[in-house]
């Protein structure tokens, strides 16, 4: 059987947050930076050209702004986590690649996270 995958993205969405580990980290909001790959089969959003049946990007930025905005982190791997959760649990997305960058948090001009890949590629 032919394996097709369809991937909606998002790249460098940038979320003010607190994050980290150190105690002057939890005073200041700083930004993440998150660049997403979703699968999501294309198919039938191509066919009616309708909204409703595509994985809406803009609603899924929202959410995670919402949800990035509003909380408080220590670690990269925990925001990561939650938002994989939420695309998973709340969009039914069956398979995501996470990039989450911390710009700078080692150093001007150096970017540090994770990458985190969740759930299965094709059914
Ligand atoms: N694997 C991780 N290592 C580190 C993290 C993290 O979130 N995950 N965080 C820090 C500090 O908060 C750093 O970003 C700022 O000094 C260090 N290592």
């Amino acid at each position: 059987m032919e394996f097709t995958l369809d991937i909606v993205f998002i790249r460098g969405l940038r979320i003010e947050t607190t994050i980290g580990i150190h105690a002057w980290e939890k005073h200041i909001r700083r930004p993440v930076v998150l660049d997403l790959e979703l699968a999501s089969d294309i198919a039938r959003a191509a066919a009616t050209d309708r909204i409703v049946d595509a994985l809406d990007y803009e609603a899924v930025t929202q959410r995670l702004i919402r949800e990035v905005s509003s909380n408080r982190f220590e670690l990269v791997e925990t925001l990561a986590e939650r938002c994989a959760t939420i695309l998973r649990d709340e969009f039914g997305i069956p398979w995501l690649r996470l990039s989450l960058n911390k710009p700078g948090a080692v150093g001007e001009g150096i970017d540090v996270g994770v990458i985190i890949e969740r759930g299965q590629r094709s059914d």
